[in-house]
């Protein structure tokens, strides 16, 4: 991005970006706006597919916006998807994993490309700030160079083992990764480009064949990824993007029996569901399940109260609070909770709200009514058991009339309130006071889930929260966020407990590997 200035974007420098790529976001939403509205196909095969059905893809800012026209996609097109993708294996698989790396490669080099067209999209369909935005489409091109790269330093992931020590025999051994088959990519609305094209990047280079289903609040920008790799020369069939909704598309997919894998990334009670019913096929087959989160910071006495400040601020409500990494729960040190407290208001009540495309917006609309709904519950509950800081309402009048939008909450909530332990995933956290570290540790690992954790404090209590923490991600004295901001190469990411089933973080050392199974080559020779 940018290379011209020698930045590079990611979820920790997207503060201070240059003003390039601010004029380069205008010029491209402006060139977009003049022709929403249009129909898109799904790709199955390597053709446009139109179903009977339609959907409307409407801007959660504005709803009166028709963003473009999707498929709802049938049970007949699943199959027809899966059929295509079992067609494309054999060849796929056999294509040399250096080829499949250079036609994946093409395709991370076409989303840098269109990076701006991707921005447009994310912050017009999801609803992100347009730094948020062209993070997601840059992060995507990012792991699928990092897939990539790990097949490039692991040579394919073919590798010799020990000779059996026998007398009169020569007696090779080697370990060789290979692809499972036809690889399902199920979707989230709140991260369409990273968590769509993540997976797909490292099924294909690892040699398997995809099918992608995205949220039906989404299906704009997996339509853009599908695109890249048609463009950079992926065979037909290899991979196939159908549109619809997860209850009857999504669900003829997990339960078609040629998926040997799937990647699924959502809510903690849908995966569930899916692991259970994929479970239930002929054999056990690899199910890659990237969950919720309710994630805590912890802060010392002895932190900087100002980094820790900005950094729980830009966790808790970046992306609207709708990142499964986002910051829902802050305990603070008695001694330092009236210092901090007040800090963690001003710099809420400072975040612009409004169109996620202007470029003074931080926090965008929530995603859907549903959401708002959500909002609003939560806030009802916490009006009725604790109190606000700040925030506690949805927004109205002028342009917050056309869209879902929330202020930003901070709210005390005790300790016993079941929102401590529930997933919002909305513009919402609680923050209480502890008196020694300890008792802050055991409520922080004191739920479900296992995603991100934050600290701050003293250089000498740092190994001390990594050591205790229960979660995959995590990060201490980092003004950039608290809890958020993962990015491949540099903080992989996934999650423990009923955050993820892999134990193996996406974008980093071990995740291209799950997408093959091993094979044991042993052959012996008379000497
Ligand atoms: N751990 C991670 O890396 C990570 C990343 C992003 C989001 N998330 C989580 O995702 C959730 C938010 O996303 P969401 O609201 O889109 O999640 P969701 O669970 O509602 O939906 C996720 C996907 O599953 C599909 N789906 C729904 N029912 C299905 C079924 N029966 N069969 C097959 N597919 C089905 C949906 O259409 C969508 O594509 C949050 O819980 C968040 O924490 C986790
Ligand atoms: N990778 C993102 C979160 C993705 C989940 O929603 C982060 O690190 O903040």
């Amino acid at each position: 991005m940018a290379a011209d200035t020698g930045f590079k974007l990611t979820y920790g420098t997207m503060f201070n970006p240059p003003e390039e790529l601010h004029t380069q976001f205008d010029e491209t939403l402006a060139r977009m706006k003049t022709h929403l509205g249009q129909e898109h196909a799904m790709i199955i095969a390597g053709e446009e597919r139109k179903s009977a059905e339609k959907f409307e893809n409407r801007s959660p800012a504005n709803t009166d916006l028709v963003l473009g026209i999707f498929q709802k996609g049938t049970i007949q097109d699943a199959q027809d998807a899966v059929t295509a993708a079992k067609k494309a294996f054999p060849q796929w698989s056999r294509t040399p994993w250096q080829e499949r790396v250079a036609l994946v490669r093409k395709a991370a080099s076409l989303i840098d490309q269109r990076i701006f067209e991707f921005g447009v999209v994310l912050a017009l369909e999801v609803g992100k700030n347009r730094m948020e935005a062209l993070g997601d489409a840059a992060e995507t091109a990012d792991l699928f160079r990092y897939a990539c790269d790990q097949m490039e330093a692991n040579q394919g992931f073919v590798k010799e083992m020990g000779r059996d020590p026998l007398t009169g025999y020569l007696s090779t051994n080697f370990s060789v990764l290979r692809p499972y088959g036809v690889w399902l990519v199920i979707s989230p609305f709140n991260f369409p480009c990273a968590l769509t094209g993540g997976p797909t990047g490292a099924a294909l280079v690892a040699g398997n064949t995809v099918v992608m289903k995205p949220a039906t609040d989404t299906p704009w920008t997996a339509r853009l990824i599908a695109e890249c790799l048609r463009d950079a020369g992926v065979p037909d069939g290899v991979f196939n993007y159908v549109t619809g909704p997860g209850s009857t598309l999504g669900q003829a997919l997990i339960e078609h029996p040629d998926v040997a894998g799937v990647t699924f990334t959502g809510s903690f009670d849908v995966g569930m569901r899916i692991y259970r019913d994929f479970g239930s096929g002929r054999w056990v087959r690899p199910a890659i399940l990237e969950l919720g989160g309710k994630n805590p910071t912890i802060v010392t006495q002895h932190a900087d109260l100002e980094a820790a400040a900005i950094g729980i601020v830009r966790s808790a409500f970046g992306l609207q609070g709708q990142k499964c990494s986002a910051n829902s729960r802050v305990y603070i040190h008695e001694s330092v909770y009236d210092s901090l407290v007040p800090r963690l208001v001003e710099l809420t009540n400072k975040l612009v709200v409004g169109d996620p495309t202007s470029r003074s917006v931080y926090l965008g609309p929530v995603v859907n009514k549903s959401s708002y709904r959500d909002f609003q519950n939560f806030t009802g509950q916490i009006a009725a058991a604790g109190h606000f800081l700040t925030g506690g309402k949805v927004l109205t009048g002028g342009e917050y009339d056309k869209g879902y939008f929330c202020a930003p909450t901070l709210a005390e909530l005790p300790l016993d309130h079941p929102l401590w332990k529930q997933e919002m995933f909305v513009p919402i956290t609680t923050v209480a006071k502890f008196k020694d570290r300890e008792e802050a540790m055991r409520m922080a690992n004191d739920v479900d889930y296992g995603l991100t954790a934050g600290f701050y404090g003293a250089p000498d209590e740092v190994e001390w929260f990594f050591d205790h923490i229960e979660a995959g991600v995590t990060y201490a004295n980092r003004p950039q966020g608290a809890t958020t901001g993962a990015w491949p190469g540099f903080q992989p990411f996934g999650g423990w407990k009923g955050s993820g089933s892999s134990g193996k973080n996406a974008g980093g050392l071990h995740y291209v590997q799950l997408y093959m199974h091993e094979q044991i080559r042993t052959l012996v020779r008379k000497i």
